[in-house]
């Protein structure tokens, strides 16, 4: 294999009526899990179509598994499976009819782990496509992805559909595709917890611009929630590590992205507690930090 990263995308831009995606870069080394999380419309779909050579980038470089893409998509996309919530199998036909149609594309068709991957789901070969509700539709493409053994997975909002008993198998499953540590998935969701239980990087993506992308360890360290006792009419601090200052009565919450002993001993005596932050608060403060200072320069 090549030094080339499983993804990399840079300075990608691509105009639809309505919205733009501008200057998106991204990378994904091999063996590593990247969840892309953004809220409705944020450009996700966008994105992982522009990677995976659906749609065709007005400006910026797109590498899938080292490849071109758009322009050599048949090339990356033997090592790399798809799936996405709109995809449809033929209604009329079986999943074992599916699976062997797979199979006799990709050489790397593993049936064993195709055949475990039927009882871990609770699918049954002989049922047609229209006879399965929609989560085990999902199900069904997962299998016929993760059944390829490709080197990058590629799923737009995978868990979507599931219940949580199914996402839960689902995740555990993803995570265990990674074992061998030269495959990598790219998945995008708004579910944060899935994200954070199993993403090695997190991209957040608002209104068509990556707004942050780092180790999901990282974005853990950086980000806390800090109350302070606020002596009557004192003013709120202000330092340029604090993202949100709220005053309640004697008491201010700062939330910080840039964490430090040296940040704390600045409040001195007057800190009350020091939180850390789910992924989920961080995402919504991301966001609305983002936009807050995309505004102020009339963007
Ligand atoms: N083919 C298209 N023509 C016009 N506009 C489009 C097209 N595809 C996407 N868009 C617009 O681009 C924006 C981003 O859509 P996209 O599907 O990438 O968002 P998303 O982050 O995946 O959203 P969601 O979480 O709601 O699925 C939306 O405003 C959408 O209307």
């Amino acid at each position: 294999m090549s030094n080339a990263k499983a993804i990399e995308m840079s300075g990608v831009r691509k105009s639809f009526r309505f919205f733009t995606l501008d200057d998106v870069s991204l990378e994904l080394e091999h063996g590593q899990i990247m969840g892309l999380v953004g809220p409705n419309g944020a450009g996700k779909s966008t994105t992982i179509r522009l990677l995976m050579g659906l749609l065709a980038p007005e400006a910026g470089e797109i590498r899938l598994m080292g490849h071109a893409m758009p322009d050599s998509q048949a090339a990356a996309k033997r090592d790399v499976a798809f799936v996405s919530d709109d995809m449809r199998l033929f209604p009329h036909a079986t999943l074992a009819w599916h699976m062997e149609f797979i199979a006799s594309i990709y050489p790397g068709w593993d049936p064993l782990y195709a055949a475990t991957l039927l009882k871990r789901f609770n699918l049954h070969a002989a049922q047609t496509m229209k006879g399965l509700s929609s989560g085990e539709q999902v199900k069904a493409l997962l299998l016929l992805a993760l059944a390829r053994r490709p080197r990058l997975l590629v799923l737009d909002e995978p868990t979507s559909g599931l219940d949580p008993v199914a996402r839960h198998e689902l995740l555990t499953e993803l995570m265990d595709v990674l074992r061998d540590d030269s495959r990598s998935i790219l998945f995008s969701s708004h579910n944060t917890m899935d994200v954070e239980r199993i993403s090695d990087r997190i991209c957040f993506i608002d209104r068509g611009r990556v707004v942050a992308a780092s180790d999901k360890e990282d974005f853990l360290e950086r980000w806390r929630r800090i109350q302070l006792r606020l002596p009557a009419g004192a003013a709120l601090p202000a330092f340029a590590e604090i993202v949100r200052s709220e005053r309640d009565g004697g008491f201010a919450t700062l939330t910080t992205n840039r964490y430090s002993d040296e940040l704390l001993a600045r409040f001195a005596s007057s800190v009350q507690t020091v939180q850390r932050m789910s992924l989920e608060e961080i995402f919504v403060a991301t966001v609305m930090h983002n936009r807050e200072a995309r505004e102020a320069l009339g963007q």
